[in-house]
């Protein structure tokens, strides 16, 4: 299987977790985006759900495909999320936001009972830190909140490049209005740690491990999709 047919396969036996009258998140991403498209053609076949977008993009695709939405607002707590990821370790802590919907991401997976994340094998990783770590960063005092982080990551031993996201000659800005720095700190052995550090800084405004929130992944391979579920949760 190529890799676009792997995405496939792990929206498909996720997509078997979602029943009737299901309140649901809705990732982004290209893995995000082959569930909205599976989901669609079940909606059209008579299934009964509500879905709430992490993301302008998967709210767009949502519309165009006829899968009706909510917002957080008006359906604060839902029955499962279900997300991509671009790293998954084997707690099934994550690293999100290569699409830079990370905020929004970990908003909705924290108002659902359940997430699971689907994604092909190449993202499962012994220890998170190889994909960059997209941290979400308020544009006020920017240049301040990347020498805060710079710090407080060496006091965990950790640094790297810290790199602003952009598109094209332009940072990228994402829906809530922000910038992301990527961090490449590599290796991260102490993901609550870092968690820990990045939140003490006011500039910060979210980052992208993910921890504790999977309750099961979906991983798909070319001998198919293996579920992994969380001890926790
Ligand atoms: O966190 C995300 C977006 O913010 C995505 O879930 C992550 O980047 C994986 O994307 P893809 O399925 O395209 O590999």
């Amino acid at each position: 299987m190529d890799a676009a047919q792997l995405k496939i396969e792990a929206a498909r036996v996720a997509l078997t977790h979602v029943s009737d009258g299901m309140k649901l998140g809705i990732g982004t991403g290209s893995t995000a985006e082959a569930f909205v498209r599976l989901l669609a053609e079940r909606v059209a076949g008579g299934l009964s759900v509500i879905g709430v977008p992490t993301s302008e993009r998967t709210a767009a695709l949502c519309r165009e495909l006829g899968v009706p939405l909510s917002t957080l607002e008006e359906t604060p707590e839902l029955d499962l999320t279900i997300d991509g990821a671009d790293e998954i370790d084997p707690e099934l802590s994550l690293i999100k936001g290569g699409g830079g919907a990370l905020l929004r991401e970990k908003i909705v997976a924290a108002a659902s009972e359940r997430m699971i994340v689907i994604a092909d094998r190449s993202k499962v990783v012994d220890v998170l830190g190889k994909f960059p770590l997209p941290i979400e960063v308020n544009r006020f005092g920017l240049r301040a909140t990347e020498i805060a982080i710079r710090v407080g990551a060496a006091e965990l031993g950790l640094s790297g490049p810290l790199t602003l996201r952009m598109t094209g000659d332009q940072p990228f800005v994402t829906d809530n209005g922000h910038f992301i720095l990527d961090a490449s700190f590599g290796r991260i052995p102490d993901t609550r740690a870092l968690s820990n550090v990045l939140h003490a800084i006011p500039g910060v405004v979210e980052h992208g491990l993910f921890i504790g929130l999977a309750s099961a992944a979906v991983i798909a391979s070319d001998g198919g999709a293996e579920i992994i579920h969380a001890v926790v949760r």
